[in-house]
This record gives C-alpha cells, structure tokens and sequence, in this order.
C-alpha cells in the first residue's frame, strides 16, 4: 500500500480514537442529565428537543468546513438519539406497519436508539401514549396525496395527549425489486396512492406491466422480498427492512411531495423561541362567526399557518375549526389572543406549543 496513504490512515484511526474517547465522556454527563431530570421530575419526558435544536443549531453556525454542515444535523441526531437511550427507553408508538413513512418520520425525529411500536390505528397510537406504554406517539396530519388526515384531528377532540411536535417528511417512491434488475419484474405491488403517485413514470417505463393494490407500501415491500419477478413501490427504508435493492429512485411524478406528521406526548415540551401553536376551537354555525374568532390572533399580530374544519360529532350545526399560529402560549400576545378567542366561542382546546419544523 502507498506510504501517504498508509500515513494517513493512521492519522485518521487516531483522531476516531479520540472522537471515540470523546463519545464515552459525553455519554456520562448525559447519564448524569438523565438522573438530575427523573429527581427534578419523575414524569418527565426525557426528550429535549429545543436542547437539541440547540446544539444543532450552535454547531452548524460555528462549523469552519470541509466537514458539511447538512451532516452535522444527522450525525448530533444519532448522537444524541444514542445518548436519550441511556437516559432511559425512549419507546415511540407509531402507525405501522414497519417501513412505511410514519415510521421514516419517527426515525427521522428519535433516531436509530428509540424502541418503535408499529400499531395498526390511529387510535392505538394514542391509546399506547395515553395508558403510559410508548413515551410518544406519531401520527400523519396532512398529506398531499390525501390532504388533511380528519382521522387523527378527530381524536383530539377526546384525548388529553399534547402534541409534542411536528416532522415535515418528504415523500420520496422507489421502484425496488430482490435483485435490482427492472427485465426481471412481471408485477409491480403498492399501496393505490402510491401507484397513483407514479403513474406517468410507470406507464412510460413500465407500460405491460400488471400493478396491484395492497394495503401499505410495506406490504409490497415484503411481497417483493418473497417472490423474485415482483417489484414494489416503497421507500428507502422499506429496500433496507427489506433487503431489496432500488431499481429506480424517486420515480414519484411530482417531487415536491410533502407529508406532515405529529408527535404526541402526556407532557409539553420546552418553549424553543420558534414555535407554533396548535388549538381546537368550536363554535355556532352562524355568518361572521369564523371571522370573529380569528380576529383577536390578527389584532396582536400573529400568523396563522393552517386552519381545518370539521363538523362536531356532539351537535349538529357546530364546526370545530383545527387552528394552527406562529408563537408559544407562554407569550404575552398569544395568552391575551387566546382568552379573546375563548371569550367569543363555544369551546377552545390548546392542543399544544411545540418547536416548529427547522
Ligand atoms: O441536555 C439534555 O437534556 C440531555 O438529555 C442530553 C442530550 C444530549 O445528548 O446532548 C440528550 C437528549 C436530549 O433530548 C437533549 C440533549
């Protein structure tokens, strides 16, 4: 081998012995964190994610380069991913199956450390955080294929859970196959969206071949990881789960796919200085009605990012309108604007006050 290569190798094994060290050493201030925390309060959650945002966000300004920056953030992700897991067991309930994009979210938020409960509903999602069995749980809220998820907007209504945060995925699809080779495809499997997501890419370079609908884009997955000649629409986590290797990568025909998932939790997190606010409003079906209640959120000069609406499943004529502002309810403005929108309707429900998606 090369003399400067070998020279530097050596090089390179010893700074990794270093950043090992370093690693060990971090690790004991953060078990020690992790005792401060349950003393301080043994209910609390172990996750900090504006700490986190913190230390992301020092690092990546003070970073002098070659080393990217982009990789900081997911380097610091598994770090402290790794570190939350000696705190104590972080277990994250999601809307399963395995592999599917609110398992990607989830990993993409909690990292590779976390202990995933796929569950078969939204509503197990829920229970599983309400009943103290999963830390958090993730569920998709809008998607653009689908837009508004009413299903999840629809369990606040009764549940007492927060939401702890948002993750903001992109939707990326994936031909896959068990050997790579796209001759050797005779059926491809996915979810109907997800099919409907690719049309044009599939009927221009796939045209004779049969497509069938199952129910997850992970089904397909693990159909195609059982028969050869099949191929499935998935993500990159699916090929990985799976042991399948990519065909074609994104072959989706709109790529400014975004879906939006929340995090819930039974407590709230810390206020970050970026934050938005999420609350559950009702009130009469009556004219001016939604007006007058989003007026107090002009007046004091704070941005609404997304209002929703849905009909009551209490009494018929009432709307519940899912609100979501710019702001933390610990700010001055925003109390005063929430006790203005309470005064003027039905029944207001704070859902909660989260860091916004960096
Ligand atoms: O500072 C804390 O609160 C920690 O628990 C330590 C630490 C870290 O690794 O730096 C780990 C997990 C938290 O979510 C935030 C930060």
């Amino acid at each position: 081998m090369n003399r400067d290569l070998q020279e530097l190798r050596r090089r390179i094994d010893q700074l990794d012995d270093e950043i090992l060290r370093l690693l060990n050493e971090r690790s004991t201030y953060v078990i020690e964190i992790g005792q401060l925390k349950r003393q301080n309060d043994a209910g609390a959650n172990l996750h900090t994610p504006a700490r986190e945002a913190e230390i992301i966000q020092r690092l990546t300004s003070r970073n002098p380069g070659p080393f990217p920056s982009d990789a900081i953030r997911s380097v610091y992700r598994e770090i402290m991913s790794a570190s939350l897991s000696l705190e104590g067991p972080q277990k994250v309930a999601y809307l399963g199956p395995r592999a599917t994009f609110t398992h990607l979210a989830s990993r993409q938020k909690f990292g590779e450390s976390a202990q995933y409960v796929p569950v078969t509903s939204i509503k197990d999602v829920f229970t599983e955080v309400e009943r103290g069995r999963a830390n958090f749980g993730v569920v998709p809220i809008e998607n653009s294929t689908e837009g508004v998820v009413s299903h999840t907007l629809d369990m606040f209504i009764d549940s007492p859970l927060l939401i702890y945060g948002e993750v903001l995925l992109e939707v990326s699809h994936h031909l896959l196959s068990k050997s790579g080779a796209k001759e050797e495809i005779t059926k491809i499997y996915s979810h109907p969206h997800a099919l409907a997501q690719c049309r044009n890419w599939l009927e221009t370079h796939v045209p004779n071949v049969p497509l069938s609908e199952v129910a997850s884009t992970a089904r397909a997955a693990e159909m195609a990881s059982e028969d050869a000649s099949a191929g499935a629409i998935a993500s990159e986590l699916a090929a990985h789960l799976y042991g399948l290797k990519v065909v074609q990568s994104r072959i989706e025909d709109n790529i400014n796919n975004f879906t939006r998932f929340l995090v819930l939790a039974k407590t709230a997190p810390q206020r970050t200085g970026k934050d938005k606010t999420s609350v559950m409003i009702s009130v009469k079906d009556r004219a001016g009605a939604l007006y007058d209640l989003l007026r107090p959120f002009a007046s004091s000069g704070i941005n609404m990012t997304k209002i929703e609406s849905r009909p009551s499943r209490r009494k018929a004529w009432e709307y519940i309108f899912f609100v979501d502002v710019e702001g933390h309810v610990e700010e001055e403005r925003m109390k005063k604007a929430l006790d203005e929108v309470k005064s003027r309707c039905l029944f207001m429900k704070i859902l909660g006050s989260y860091p916004a998606h960096a």
